[in-house]
């Protein structure tokens, strides 16, 4: 698990489940989406219920744009 090049435990990204400090492991990159949270068109909650654990698979069967995926590059 990598974000900004560090390597984060499990249980360290897991602690980021709050509406003000919200974090997602997606293909083995932490993305902090606190921000993003508000503007999500699928909503803040899925988004909530996805944090401390791999949310890769929620994801991907959603089967998020290209754009979408774009996205996670800025966060
Ligand atoms: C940083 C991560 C994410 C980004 C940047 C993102 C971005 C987006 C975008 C742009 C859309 C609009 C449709 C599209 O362009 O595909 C969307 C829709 C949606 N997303 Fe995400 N998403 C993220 C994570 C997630 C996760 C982890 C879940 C599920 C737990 C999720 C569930 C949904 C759902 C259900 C919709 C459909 C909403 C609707 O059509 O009403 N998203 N997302």
């Amino acid at each position: 698990m990598r974000g900004d090049g560090k390597v984060f435990t499990l249980a360290q990204v897991s602690e980021h489940n709050t509406p003000k400090d919200c974090w997602l492991i997606i293909n083995d990159k932490v993305y902090d989406v606190t921000k993003y949270l508000k503007d999500h068109p699928g909503g803040d909650e899925v988004l909530l219920s996805a944090t401390g654990k791999d949310a890769t698979d929620d994801f991907e069967d959603v089967g998020h744009s290209d754009s979408a995926r774009d996205m996670l590059e800025q966060y």
